[in-house]
């Protein structure tokens, strides 16, 4: 997409693995582009899951109304083409979203990388804790809110060209604790703005998981009658 990051973002470079895992996620052939509904899905899963269990020794971290309410949430914008993607779960500090987004931590994924590569098989993407990245199979931009506890509510963006930016969020409506995926979607892939397929595949990659998932489809905009157009019939 022709947008920029954010100016007044403090920028940062992936680390190399990263780089290197993302150009193969973006130039693979792989034609399975749903499985990053089945990363994204699972990864909140595990968000929510991590929150329910400190809530167990420390009622305090649910905090009360909806951020109590364990959920995830689906919101297809047709007009904006964008698909988001929203969890209750722990949520991410500005240090975690550096260190989680931005680095590749676990030891043997750089030859787990070099397998995928050679073998052009996405699949197993969600071993080693990086389904993340297979957000680029279907968008070129891409934003993640996270409000976690014990820090402020940030957002994290990056188009997958080498670098992402971080900004503290003051124009976003608040998570309450949790992180948003919003998908700026590729023009191949507005398939994914349809509710019909979105069911499908929620159905298809939730049987294992237990929390409720929510599609949102907002509202087809008619055409807006102009103000001045006399809207009664003749
Ligand atoms: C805590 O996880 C999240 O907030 C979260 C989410 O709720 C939904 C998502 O789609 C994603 Cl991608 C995340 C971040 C998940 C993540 O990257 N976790 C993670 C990654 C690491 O490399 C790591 O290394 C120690 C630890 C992590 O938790």
């Amino acid at each position: 997409s022709s947008r920029s990051l954010r100016n007044n973002a403090e920028k940062f470079e992936f680390q190399a693995e990263v780089s290197r895992l993302m150009d193969i996620i973006i130039n693979s052939l792989y034609s399975n582009k749903d499985i990053f509904l089945r990363e994204l899905i699972s990864n909140a899963s595990d968000a929510l899951d991590k929150i329910r269990f400190l809530s167990l020794t420390d009622k305090e971290v649910l905090g009360e109304g909806d951020t109590s309410k364990l959920d995830i949430q689906i919101k297809l914008d047709k007009e904006k083409k964008i698909l988001s993607l929203r969890d209750r779960g722990i949520g991410m500090t500005k240090e975690d979203l550096i260190k989680n987004l931005g680095t590749i931590a676990k030891s043997g994924t750089s030859a787990f990388v070099e397998k995928m590569q050679s073998s052009g098989d996405l699949n197993l993407i969600g071993q080693f804790g990086v389904g993340f990245y297979s957000v680029y199979l279907v968008a070129d931009y891409v934003e993640v809110i996270s409000k976690h506890n014990d820090d402020k509510q940030y957002v994290w963006e990056s188009k997958a060209d080498g670098a992402f930016a971080i900004s503290e969020d003051t124009w976003n409506e608040p998570l309450g604790r949790g992180t948003e995926i919003r998908l700026h979607l590729r023009d191949e892939a507005q398939e994914y703005l349809e509710e019909s397929k979105l069911k499908e595949l929620v159905k298809k990659y939730s049987e294992f998981i237990n929390f409720p998932i929510y599609i949102w489809a907002s509202k087809e905009v008619d055409d807006e009658v102009p103000a001045d157009e006399d809207e009664s019939s003749d």
